[in-house]
């Protein structure tokens, strides 16, 4: 493991070219490796955009975002194997079947086509989709398609993981294994970052957090230290006193 931490943000400025102001301005932040990290706010105050940020999918001039000690904006494509993306919309092809997306990705990804084969037929199994492995995913509940969403995000196993809802429309049991999951994930060392409006799976899955409101970070620390300092007993209370707003209207 390096000494580096997994994601460094330095003096980080952004703003949408549509958009009169900054959403973001001189942010800081710093994930360590192996955390299970979960960023929280209000619709709309920069979560999504963050994530896309420090995935590399949206460009910015202003500051510096580091993944393991190298810039994002490296053209290297070393740095697209270190971490994985399961982003709120779904990423797959519908016309595809399980198989099919998963070849797709593991080749996009590096891996070669031994490691492809044997890491779809781990995923199916692991995701409970092998009955199904080779129907269209378009034919799939909105569980299943979760579980493909997953399974493309760690197919090449990296060292990273951001996750932006990734349990969103599905049931419990299905909401229970992918936890269950991301905790394994994590056991073997995977760092994971997280952001959900679930908040009794966010206070299950993450050990520290960020609160954010308006582009800005209001509070950064362990999650237990937080409801400690601001005596909480849960985040919809620590939420409700950072940001003066409601997490359920939110
Ligand atoms: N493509 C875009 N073009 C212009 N403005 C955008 C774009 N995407 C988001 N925004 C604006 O940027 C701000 C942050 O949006 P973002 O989606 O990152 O928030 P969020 O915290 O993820 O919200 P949610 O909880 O609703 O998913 C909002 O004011 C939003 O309107």
């Amino acid at each position: 493991m390096s000494d580096y931490p997994a994601v460094k943000i330095s003096g980080l400025g952004f703003t949408y070219p549509s958009q009169s102001g900054s959403l973001f301005t001189d942010l800081n932040l710093e994930i360590q490796q192996g955390e299970r990290f979960g960023l929280f706010g209000p619709n709309g105050a920069g979560k999504t955009t963050l994530m896309s940020l420090m995935t590399g999918l949206l460009p910015f001039n202003e500051g510096i975002i580091e993944l393991n000690g190298q810039s994002i904006q490296t053209k290297d494509k070393k740095i697209n194997q270190l971490f994985g993306y399961v982003p709120q919309d779904f990423s797959f092809y519908d016309e595809l079947t399980p198989v099919e997306n998963l070849e797709f990705f593991g080749a996009w990804s590096g891996l070669n086509t031994k490691q492809i084969k044997q890491r779809t037929a781990e995923l199916l199994d692991v995701m409970n989709l092998t009955s199904v492995a080779n129907k269209a995913v378009t034919k799939f509940s909105g569980g299943m398609k979760r579980r493909v969403n997953l399974a493309i995000g760690v197919i090449h196993q990296p060292k990273i993981l951001f996750l932006d809802e990734p349990t969103v429309g599905v049931d419990v049991q299905t909401r229970h294994d992918i936890l269950n999951y991301l905790l394994q994930l994590n056991k073997n060392g995977t760092t994971l970052i997280y952001t959900s409006h679930q908040l009794s799976e966010a206070e299950e899955l993450c050990k520290r957090v960020a609160m954010i409101d308006n582009g800005k970070i209001v509070a950064h620390d362990d999650l237990d230290k937080l409801l400690v300092d601001h005596e909480q007993d849960g985040l919809e209370g620590l939420f409700l006193n950072l940001t003066g707003k409601n997490f359920s209207q939110s």
